[in-house]
C-alpha cells in the first residue's frame, strides 16, 4: 500500500533562489533621461519597488543619474557623496555620451538607461550606448519608427555588443502589445493585418466629447492629465498613432516608415505651424470643425473614433464614424484595443485591450522592460 502524504508547505513569496541568495545582488545601474510625466513617475516607482526587488529578487537597483534637456544630475542616491557636498547633489550641463560614461562606469555592473522624452536627438545616442554594453528602455517611440537606416543601426549595435533595448512603453502604454506580437512571430506566426485604437488621448476625448465642453477644453485636460504628447499636435494630428503602427509592422518583419501611413490629421492648417505654446493658446480654433464633425456622426447615428489599420503595407490612421454596435464604439477612458490577426489568430483576431495611455501605466512598461533586462542577467522573476 502505498501512502502519499501530502504536507502543506507554506508558500513563501520570496522568490529568492536559495543559491542566488547567498550570492552577491546583481546590481543594475540606472540613468534616466527625462524627468518629466513618465520620467517622474518611474523614479517614483523604482524608488518604492527597489527594497522588495533586493529582498526578493536579489537584483539592487541603484539609480545614478539623471538628466533633463539642460541639466544632469549625478550620484543621485549616492548618500556619501551627497552628504559630503552639503546635501547637494552634483548637476552640470546636460552632455548625453558624458552622462551614459557615468552610469556604465561600474566594472561588472550592469548598466541601463531610461529615455523617457520624445526626443530624436536622444534617440540619435542608443547605437552607440548599447555598442558601448549599455542598455536602453524607452518608451519614446521616436527610435523605433523613426529613419529606418538609423532603426538598422540600433539593431546591429544591439546585436554586436548584446546589450538590449526594449521599448514595450511605445505602443500602448503599459499593455502587453510590443511583447505579444513578437512572441508570436518568434514562435511562427505571421501577421495579416492590424486594426486598433491606438490612441489613449484620442480615446478619451472621443469618450467624453459629447458637445456640452468646447473639444479645446477637453485637449487641455487630457494634457494635464498626462495623456498626451508632450507637443498635443503629435496626438491630434495622428502622428503619434502612425508611429505605434509602424513600430508594429516593423516588429511583424514590413520595413513600413512614417512616409507610407496614410495619415489624416485633425488640425487647422492655420496651427499646424509654430510653437507648442501658440498652439495651445488658439487651441479654440479646433472647436467649430470638430463640433461639426460630431454633429456628422451623430446625423448618421454613430460614434467618432480614431482607427489605425495596417494590411499588409497599407497603413492608414485617422477618425471615422463608428455604427454604436461596433466594439470600438463601447471602449471606455484611454482604452486602446489592438486586434492582431494573424494565421493562427484568423477566425477570431487577438485582441488586447486596456487602458493606453497615462504616466503610471507607461512608467510601468519601462520599468517591466527594466526587469526583462535583469531577467536576462539571471534575476528569478517567476514564482516557482
Ligand atoms: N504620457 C503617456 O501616456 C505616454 C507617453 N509615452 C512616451 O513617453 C515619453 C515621455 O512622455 P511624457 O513624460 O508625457 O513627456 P514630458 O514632456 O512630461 O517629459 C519629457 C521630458 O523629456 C525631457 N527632454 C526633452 N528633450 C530632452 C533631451 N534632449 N535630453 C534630455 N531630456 C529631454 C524634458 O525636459 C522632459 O523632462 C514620450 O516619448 C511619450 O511618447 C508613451 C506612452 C504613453
Ligand atoms: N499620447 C499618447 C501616449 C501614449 O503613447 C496617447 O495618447 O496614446
Amino acid at each position: 500500500m502505498i501512502v502519499s502524504i501530502a504536507i502543506a508547505l507554506p508558500r513563501s513569496p520570496l522568490r529568492v533562489a536559495p543559491v542566488r541568495a547567498a550570492v552577491a545582488p546583481l546590481v543594475v545601474n540606472i540613468g534616466v533621461v527625462g524627468p518629466g510625466k513618465v520620467g517622474s513617475a518611474f523614479l517614483t516607482q523604482l524608488r518604492l519597488a527597489a527594497p522588495r526587488l533586493l529582498r526578493e529578487c536579489n537584483l539592487q537597483l541603484s539609480l545614478r543619474a539623471v538628466s533633463d534637456s539642460r541639466h544632469m544630475w549625478l550620484d543621485c542616491d549616492d548618500d556619501a557623496l551627497n552628504g559630503r557636498l552639503h546635501g547637494a547633489q552634483i548637476w552640470r550641463p546636460a552632455e548625453l555620451d558624458e552622462f551614459a560614461a557615468y552610469v556604465a562606469g561600474r566594472e561588472g555592473e550592469v548598466a541601463v538607461l531610461a529615455d523617457c522624452t520624445a526626443s530624436d536627438i536622444v534617440a540619435n545616442h542608443y547605437a552607440g550606448w548599447l555598442a558601448a554594453g549599455i542598455h536602453v528602455v524607452t518608451p519614446n517611440k521616436r527610435a523605433a519608427s523613426g529613419p529606418l537606416d538609423r532603426w538598422h543601426k540600433i539593431a546591429r549595435a544591439s546585436d554586436a555588443s548584446g546589450a538590449r533595448l526594449h521599448y514595450e512603453g511605445t505602443v500602448g502604454a503599459g499593455l502587453p502589445v510590443v511583447q505579444t506580437l513578437r512572441d508570436l512571430i518568434d514562435t511562427g506566426d505571421e501577421l495579416l493585418a492590424v486594426e486598433g485604437m491606438l490612441s489613449g488621448t484620442l480615446a478619451w476625448l472621443f469618450n467624453r466629447f459629447d458637445g456640452s465642453v468646447p473639444f479645446s477644453a477637453l485637449v487641455r485636460e487630457a494634457h494635464a492629465m498626462g495623456y498626451t504628447e508632450p507637443d498635443p499636435r503629435d496626438d491630434l494630428s495622428g502622428m503619434d498613432v502612425a508611429r505605434k503602427l509602424v513600430i508594429l509592422a516593423r516588429e511583424a518583419g514590413v520595413a513600413l516608415s512614417l512616409d507610407d501611413v496614410n495619415v489624416r490629421s485633425l488640425i487647422p492648417a492655420e496651427l499646424a505651424e509654430g510653437s507648442r505654446d501658440d498652439f495651445m493658446a488658439n487651441l479654440g480654433a479646433m472647436d467649430a470643425p470638430m463640433a461639426a464633425l460630431l454633429a456628422d456622426a451623430r446625423a448618421a447615428g454613430g460614434v467618432l473614433r480614431h482607427v489605425a489599420r495596417l494590411d499588409g503595407r497599407h497603413a492608414s490612421v485617422g477618425v471615422q464614424v463608428m455604427g454604436t454596435d461596433h466594439a470600438f464604439a463601447h471602449s471606455r477612458l484611454t482604452d486602446n484595443v489592438v486586434r492582431f490577426a494573424t494565421r493562427r489568430y484568423c477566425d477570431n483576431a487577438l485582441v488586447v485591450q486596456g487602458p493606453g495611455a497615462g504616466p503610471e501605466v507607461t512608467a510601468a512598461a519601462v520599468f517591466t522592460d527594466l526587469l526583462r533586462v535583469a531577467g536576462a542577467m539571471g534575476v528569478k522573476r517567476c514564482a516557482c
